[in-house]
This record gives structure tokens, sequence and C-alpha cells, in this order.
């Protein structure tokens, strides 16, 4: 696969496709071709393979005398900024129940929702040449090419609005030392439901310093004209890109998996989805909560403050009321979740091992229980 990607950046001669092939790596190749101007466009719907490959490219290519398109879309996913709190952002309960996978992204800005009917444009540029009105307005001039009455405009926050009110683009950007990357989305014919779904927080009680997302009223341009399609939006936006800056480059198609081109890529992607990245990186927050806590005869509100550093739990205090549960049990369980990661899966094998120790008393079992599946059902 890689191969086409060799050969149409080396489209210009034969011979520098055969040193391409020997020097293997993709920067290289776009060293060779000696052009200006570049447009990829990703074989992978993965979107840390497709994150990966922005930091790829901005940590491998020269980008002091290159402008570089990259055109990549995903399967659901949700994309958070850099400084966000997943918690606060998301209905991670949905996502899990759903297998949407939780992105973090290295540039900042708010929490997208991502699909195959969204598609993304990097726009890669040194950082003195960084211009996200001009990226924009590629964008734009392409919608308007395809359809000349298309209200689209651009924001002061540079988001694209759909006649005036709805948004269908989002940006956000890294600026590096030398290199920056401008990246934003566009809603073709996403899942509307979904992102209503996926983006609505379930944990109450945060209170955080992370950057919080601007919802806004979104639209699909395909609600708008249905005869669109994502290729075709794709197609207008890499040939407005060449208009715009003067280049002729041809769409190259690049697999962000392919570690003999594109070396150290895989790292990179099994740094973005770890947890350590996107959960562990959460700015430092806390939980206070009050919630219910019922069984067959009674029911009781009980609280639950916690400090989280690095999605680690460093402080935790659940109270319930004397008279519905022995103090103890829920100090000692509150106690056994300090030092542990503020995740489901961990803190449901640390519940269980918990539930084992408590002396044989079926109504306090049965409340314990109710009790750690709320807290894990809050993770
Ligand atoms: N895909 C998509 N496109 C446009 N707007 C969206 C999308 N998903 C959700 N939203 C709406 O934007 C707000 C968040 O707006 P907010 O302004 O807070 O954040 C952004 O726009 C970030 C854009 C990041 C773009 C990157 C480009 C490649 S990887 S992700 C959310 O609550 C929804 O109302």
């Amino acid at each position: 696969m890689i191969l086409r990607t060799f050969s149409n950046l080396c489209a210009q001669s034969q011979a520098c496709f055969r040193s391409a092939r020997a020097k293997s790596t993709l920067s290289d190749v776009i060293d060779e071709t000696g052009k200006s101007g570049l447009i990829l466009k990703s074989l992978s719907t993965d979107i840390f393979e497709n994150l990966a490959l922005e930091d790829w490219i901005h940590d491998h290519v020269d980008l002091q005398n290159r402008n570089m398109l990259f055109l990549w879309s995903n399967a659901p996913a949700v994309v958070i900024g850099r400084h966000q709190n997943p918690w606060q952002e998301c209905n991670l309960q949905v996502m899990r129940q759903k297998g949407i996978p939780l992105a973090r992204r290295r540039s900042g800005g708010g929490t997208v929702f991502h699909d195959l009917g969204n598609v993304n444009f990097t726009f890669f540029t040194s950082k003195k040449n960084y211009d996200r009105h001009r990226n924009l307005q590629v964008v734009t001039s392409a919608l308007k090419g395809l359809r000349p009455d298309m209200d689209v405009r651009a924001t002061e926050r540079f988001d694209i609005l759909l006649n005036g009110q709805h948004k269908i683009s989002g940006t956000a950007a890294k600026l590096g030392r030398t290199a920056a990357y401008h990246h934003c989305t566009l809603l073709c014919s996403a899942d509307r439901a979904l992102l209503s779904a996926v983006l609505k927080p379930t944990c109450q009680g945060i209170k955080s310093n992370a950057t919080q997302s601007v919802p806004s009223p979104v639209k699909n341009l395909l609600d708008e004209d249905p005869t669109l399609d994502c290729d075709t939006i794709m197609d207008s936006v890499a040939s407005q890109y060449n208009t715009e800056f003067g280049f002729s480059s041809p769409v190259t198609l690049v697999d962000p998996s392919d570690e003999l081109s594109l070396p150290g890529i895989q790292r990179m992607a099994c740094e973005l989805l770890a947890w350590e990245w996107t959960f562990g990186r959460t700015p430092k927050f806390s939980i206070c909560t009050t919630f219910e806590l019922k069984n067959d005869t009674s029911i009781c509100n009980a609280t639950l403050n916690m400090d989280i550093k690095n999605g680690i739990i460093e402080t935790c205090d659940i109270e319930v009321p004397s008279d519905w549960l022995p103090v103890e049990l829920s100090r000692e369980f509150s106690l056994h979740l300090i030092g542990g990661k503020l995740c489901p899966y961990q803190t449901s094998v640390i519940a269980a091992a918990f539930l084992r120790t408590i002396p044989q008393n079926k109504e306090f079992e049965r409340k314990m229980y109710n009790l750690c599946r709320r807290v894990v059902f809050m993770m």
C-alpha cells in the first residue's frame, strides 16, 4: 500500500521512486519530491493511528518551507482536547456500552464526536505561516464551489456555521517550536443522536480547572443538501487547497500503521491509546456529590468526596448515614480506593475483593454491594 504512496509522491520520475524505496521513510520521500505543497489522505479510520500520523508529521517532516494538508475520517470516537477532563465532558458509560473509544489529542480546545460522516482536515505549516483564517477559507470556499447558495461562514472563534446558526466545524491547533498544525472537523452526515448521547456527561459534582467545551447546536451538511457526500467534499477541499496556495499536489494515500515508512509511528499510536494519556493526563480535579442508596425497604443519601490527580484517587471519603450502614464499612471501602485509578474496571476488582471481607451479614453485604455499584458507575 505504501508503494502507492511513494509512487504518487514521486510521480515525476521512476528514478526518484526507486531511490525512495531504498530510503524508505516518508519524510525522505517527501524531501526528495522537493514539493512545497502536499496533500495526504489516510487509509485508516482508527482515531489513534490518525492522531499518531499527525504527531509523526509534526515531529519528522521539515515544515519550514512546506505546507501539507492531511485528510482523514474515523470510526466513531470521542476526541477531547489536551487539557480536558473526560469525566466532565462525555458519557463514558454510553461510550463503553457502544465500544466508542476516547482519544485525547495533543491540541487544545473542546470535545467533539467523530464518525465516518465527519471529515477532518489538518493544515501543517511552519509556525510563522500558521493561519487559521486562511485554512478555514479553503474549507468554506470549497463548499461554496460545490453549492454556491450554501451559507457557510467561519466565526471569530474559528467554528464554521451553517446559516449563521448551526455549527458544522470545530477547530483546534498545536503550535510547536517551529512547526504548527491547525485541524478542524466537518460534519457531513454524522450520527447526531449518538453525538448528543456521548457528549452528555453523567458524572456530577466535578470541580476542576480543565478546559471546558463550548456546546453548540450542530447540523450535518447533508441535512442541508442530501446530494452531497463526504468524498466529494474532501476532494473539493483538496482542490481548493491547491488553488489557494498555488500547488498542484495530487491526493496521496498514506497508511499510518506502516512502521517501515513511518518509523516510530506505532509507539506514538500506543502512547495515545494508553490510559495514562487519555485519562491520566486529566488536570487535577475533585468530585463532591450526593447520591441515593436503596434497598428493598429503605433509602438514604450518601456523599462522596474525592481528589483525583493524574487520574489516580488521592483522597476519598464516602459517607453513608450510620443507621443505614456501619460507618466502618464505607470508611474502609473509601480507604481501599485511595491510590487506585478512577477506572470502573480496576474499582470493580477492588470492590469485589472488599465485598468478600465483609463479616457475614446479608443485609450489609447487599447494601455495600449497592454502594460499590454506585461508585463504580460514576467512573
Ligand atoms: N465533529 C464535530 N464537528 C463540529 N462540532 C462538533 C462536533 N462534535 C461535537 N461538536 C459540537 O462542538 C462542541 C464543542 O465545541 P468546542 O468549541 O468546545 O470544541 C471544538 O470545537 C474542538 C474542535 C476540535 C477539532 C479537532 C480536529 C481533528 S481532531 S478534533 C460540542 O459540544 C458540540 O456541540
